[in-house]
């Protein structure tokens, strides 16, 4: 997230506009904080920097607009000012929805110039249900306006979004809740307490949580517990799953240092926080015997899998040596596909060599890289998938940075390339922040490296991104 992004949420709260504690709402419901952004009408250069966000998101996407003019609309009231700010950035004409109508006159409901079919965008400050902004909705098109893409400011994370996704609209939210407590708790603005109080608030406040049996189950709607029960879920995804579940937890941290002492140091540290610890084991000196028992040790005791990401690509029997070495230590593995199927199935001799292997090893394929200028094409993809497919016994998944890669509910998509403060590293590296990661890219698990490894507090950050990718993957499949 950009640095003038940060400072906005940390005037927000220094202006009160975000206030902590208990707050009863609109709807009755006693919540742990409070989005009051009518204030920021009396602070011009606040207003002035939000109109200037929601002018960018907007301009992001003005290719989508169809020929048809466009115009905004705030929602009633707090929203007003935005629209008028965003109208005067963009030239973009406004329109004004009445709350009541009028009684004589015209009896309008939209007050403004207008013709019959044209696109209008929806602003709002705040959404929890979503029922506030659908009442524009219904309103603008009972006038015959038609209504495709809506811009909040902040997101509750409860829901609403994907309520309004279900009814065919277009959301997109500068903020949501969870990035929103993480700066300010970064930014010593709130205390840990408040922090963990609304996290914990979101989790358990999702508007209209149902769960459906599903004829043909889209992986990204359905939640790990419902993918488990899947006939064709694999022992091994399942104890993933389990892990998950338990631990409230779909982080992994890649654990990339150059000494044996630093992987133990980082793993003591994330243990309590992942679901998986990734290794490249290889660029790491001094690992012995005892380095490996050790992070064995702390699997155990901190209920975590140990993945090394060795991404073997070779013929399948020089695979099948280098397998022998790493399958002791290490519950998954990564591979290529680029040698093809041959190259699974001598992993699977391998594991079927041991029967306390069978079912407690697996190997997630590179079906897509997270760097810049990589060689991998559609139809390699196409192919990973199909490989994935054929050794379902002891693939777990694919590593890839798309939601429509993985056709499977039991496949479990594991995405790196993730990381809250920057959007690339120097190399080639591409990331994104965890709401994007879960929400946009479709990831079961996100992949962690520099961005907890390298903070001055790995545990710490670690609990940050633990607690923002679980906020998200819950909100994802809430009323789904
Ligand atoms: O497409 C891929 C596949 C694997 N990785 C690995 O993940 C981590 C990312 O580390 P950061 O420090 O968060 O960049 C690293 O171990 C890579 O080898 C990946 O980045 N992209």
């Amino acid at each position: 997230m950009a640095i003038d992004q940060r400072s906005l949420i940390v005037n927000l709260h220094d202006v009160k506009a975000l206030k902590f504690g208990s707050f009863k709402l609109k709807s009755g419901e006693l919540s742990k904080y409070y989005l009051d952004l009518r204030v920021i009408v009396s602070y011009p250069y606040l207003l002035k920097e939000i109109c200037s966000l929601v002018t960018a998101a907007i301009l992001e996407d003005s290719s989508d607009f169809s020929k048809n003019q466009v115009r905004l609309c705030g929602v009633p009231y707090t929203a007003l000012p935005i629209a008028t700010g965003v109208s005067l950035d963009t030239n973009l004409p406004m329109l004004i929805r009445r709350k009541e109508q009028k009684k004589y006159g015209t009896k309008k409901l939209i007050d403004g110039e207008y013709c019959c079919g044209d696109n209008v965008i929806v602003i709002e400050d705040v959404i929890t249900s979503g029922d506030s902004i659908l009442e524009t909705v219904v309103d603008l098109e009972t006038s015959n306006l038609n209504v495709e893409n809506v811009i909040v400011l902040v997101d509750r994370q409860q829901g609403g979004v994907q309520r309004l996704i279900k009814r065919g609209l277009k959301i997109k939210s500068l903020f949501n809740i969870t990035e929103i407590v993480t700066i300010l708790k970064e930014e010593a603005k709130i205390s840990k307490e408040e922090y963990q109080d609304v996290i914990d608030y979101v989790e358990n406040n999702q508007v209209e949580r149902v769960t459906i049996c599903r004829k043909n189950p889209s992986r990204t709607k359905m939640g790990f517990n419902e993918r488990s029960e899947l006939l064709e879920t694999s022992k091994i995804t399942q104890k993933i799953f389990k892990l998950t579940l338990e631990k409230k937890s779909n982080l992994c941290v890649a654990v990339d240092v150059d000494t044996a002492d630093k992987l133990l140091d980082i793993t003591e540290k994330v243990g309590p926080y992942i679901c998986i610890l990734k290794t490249h084991i290889d660029a790491i000196s001094g690992v012995t015997e005892a380095t490996l028992n050790s992070l064995k040790l702390m699997a155990k005791q901190y209920n975590f899998l140990i993945m090394e990401d060795r991404k073997m690509a070779d013929i399948g029997n020089t695979v099948k040596l280098q397998y022998n070495k790493i399958v002791k230590w290490a519950d998954l593995v990564t591979v290529h596909s680029i040698s093809g199927g041959m190259m699974l199935k001598g992993l699977q001799e391998v594991i079927n060599e041991d029967k306390d292997l069978l079912g407690n090893r697996g190997v997630f394929i590179i079906a897509e890289l997270s760097c810049d200028g990589n060689l991998i094409s559609q139809q390699y993809i196409k192919e990973t998938v199909k490989i994935s497919e054929e050794y379902k016994d002891i693939v777990v998944g694919l590593v890839c940075q798309s939601d429509d890669v993985i056709p499977s509910p039991s496949l479990i998509q594991l995405t790196p390339g993730v990381n809250m403060k920057n959007s690339e590293d120097s190399l080639g590296q591409k990331y994104q922040n965890p709401s994007d990661v879960i929400l946009t890219k479709g990831a079961d698990i996100a992949v962690v490296g520099r961005g907890i490894v390298q903070d001055d507090n790995p545990a710490e950050a670690a609990k940050l991104y633990k607690e923002w990718l679980w906020n998200t993957y819950i909100e994802r499949v809430s009323n789904s």
